[in-house]
């Protein structure tokens, strides 16, 4: 079964350009599980232009399902990580003043750091997993930090889903089948949608998870988030 998990950043995003509270990432979040999510997503920047660092606390108690907490482990990153303590920590390699996360780990230059915070976060009893471009030889040395996960970064898929689907999830399939005979869970986000959604999941073999946040969020402003969440479920459905 693969699980979604509803990335609420845009409704961050939304409730900073007026300050106050409306709407409140809070009260969304548990609609959301309550309408379906098996998971709430976050990616708490450094500058706060959506999730605020109160926001990550104030969550913590409110999320039931899956609590994933995305980022790019810098100290004060992963310190509030490890007091937070969510079920799942996923480490994208983004530059602070990235407008979104554009790009997956390069393992290999990395290890070395990456080795020793993948250590840190399980030994608090937290899960880790990786984002990672669709690149089946960097698979190995993913495996080889320790993370139990990988999150493919499925921009590219999305990108060229419409003109050719099959080329399109190829890289992601090899990079899948990789990661499997190495043991790695595998979960999948970025522009992933309701349009592009089901090819994907059809075609990786265990895709335990994806988070979807932008489209979701854009889809719920025709639909009503109730539908929404239901309709990606449905996709995902494999009977
Ligand atoms: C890690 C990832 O793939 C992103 O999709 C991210 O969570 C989105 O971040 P923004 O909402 O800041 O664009
Ligand atoms: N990890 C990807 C995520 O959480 C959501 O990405 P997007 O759907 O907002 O592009």
């Amino acid at each position: 079964m693969t699980k979604l998990s509803v990335n609420i950043n845009k409704i961050a995003t939304l409730r900073n350009a007026r300050g106050g509270d409306v709407p409140s990432v809070t009260q969304i979040a548990v609609d959301a599980q309550r309408f379906g999510a098996q998971g709430i997503t976050i990616h708490p920047r450094p500058d706060e232009r959506h999730i605020t660092r109160k926001d990550v606390y104030d969550l913590k108690p409110l999320v039931t399902t899956e609590f994933n907490i995305e980022g790019n482990p810098h100290r004060p990153f992963i310190d509030m990580v490890l007091d937070v303590k969510p079920d799942q920590v996923t480490l994208v390699p983004d530059a602070d003043d990235a407008i979104t996360s554009n790009a997956g780990w390069d393992c290999e230059k990395h290890f070395d750091f990456l080795k020793g915070v993948i250590a840190e976060f399980k030994e608090a009893g937290i899960r880790t997993s990786i984002f990672l471009d669709p690149n089946p030889a960097m698979v190995q040395s993913a495996a080889a930090t320790g993370t139990d996960r990988i999150e493919l970064y499925t921009e590219a898929y999305a990108r060229h889903y419409p003109k050719d689907k099959e080329q399109a999830v190829k890289a992601y399939f090899e990079t899948a089948v990789a990661a499997g005979e190495y043991g790695l869970g595998i979960n999948a986000g970025h522009d992933l949608s309701l349009d592009n959604l089901q090819y994907f999941a059809d075609n990786i073999p265990n895709l335990l998870e994806v988070s979807i946040g932008h489209a979701l969020i854009s889809e719920a402003l025709y639909m009503g988030l109730e539908n929404t969440i239901q309709a990606y479920l449905k996709r995902l459905a494999k009977w």
